[in-house]
């Protein structure tokens, strides 16, 4: 596990631009990214992963630039859960989950060790019932616990998840977020769910229009950012179901 650093990273796209003058996250911390709609939040997860190349700036991971990482081994370091994601050959949900294991495969066959992994994972998600039925057939929240098993079976040190939550119900939301929080690996997320995000995450970087507008921990996500990120008002105190698990 490393540090991941960006330095006045620059990027593009028709008429939507993203500018991040300095960003550090250290080993096993848990970012949230807040923001919405179109502000970048998926394209700076993109970019961070190596998936978009920048128009400027660098990006590196353990001190050493990412474009110089092969990708190969960008894929033991890197696992991203995109936003949508649809597999489109009749896989079984195991083999969708054994296939987390593909950067790491020496030879043509995956072990003996990624298949009892791969059973672990479906273990740690709820998922073992599932195992043998068609990906194609599950539900819209059981495919995004899928793809979530695959990508923590995936073992890399920095986990990119878009809206790990999309989909799932309050139950399994909470289960997971409460999970993700206790890896070991780097986490960066964008979320929508921003009760949720305060309640698991400990550090929060506020997108609007493709610029950072704070980078803070917890006790100082205030109304007022809130406010300023989304254009809304943002009340305390008032009444709101409290979830448990
Ligand atoms: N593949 C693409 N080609 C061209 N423009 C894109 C593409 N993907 C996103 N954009 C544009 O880039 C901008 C940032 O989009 P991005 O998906 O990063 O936003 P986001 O903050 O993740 O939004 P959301 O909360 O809706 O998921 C938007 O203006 C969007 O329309």
């Amino acid at each position: 596990m490393a540090e991941l650093r960006v330095d006045k990273l620059r990027f593009r796209r028709g008429g939507f631009s993203l500018e991040l003058d300095g960003l550090r996250i250290a080993p096993g911390e848990k970012v949230a990214i807040l923001g919405e709609n179109g502000c970048g939040k998926s394209t700076l997860l993109q970019l961070l992963a190596g998936l978009l190349p920048p128009d400027g700036g660098t990006l590196s991971y353990a001190g050493k630039p990412l474009k110089k990482i092969p990708m190969a081994r960008r894929a033991q370091l890197f696992a991203l859960l995109p936003q949508f994601s649809e597999v489109i050959f009749p896989f079984s949900v195991f083999e969708v989950v054994l296939f987390g294991r593909f950067p790491h495969r020496q030879g043509n066959a995956f072990t003996a060790a990624d298949r009892q992994l791969s059973k672990e994972m479906l273990a740690l998600l709820d998922l073992s019932d599932l195992a043998e039925r068609p990906f194609s057939q599950l539900s819209g929240g059981e495919k995004r616990r899928v793809m979530l098993a695959r990508v923590l079976n995936q073992q890399a040190p920095l986990l990119y998840l878009d809206e790990p939550n999309a989909g799932l119900d309050i139950r399994h939301a909470l289960e997971i977020f409460s999970l993700l929080r206790e890896r070991t690996e780097t986490i960066v997320a964008p979320v929508h769910d921003i009760n949720l995000a305060h309640r698991f995450f400990e550090r929060f970087l506020l997108l609007k229009n493709g610029r950072l507008l704070a980078d803070v921990p917890r006790d100082e996500l205030t109304p007022e950012l809130l406010a300023e990120t989304y254009d809304v008002q943002v009340a305390t105190g008032t009444a709101a179901f409290l979830f448990q698990h």
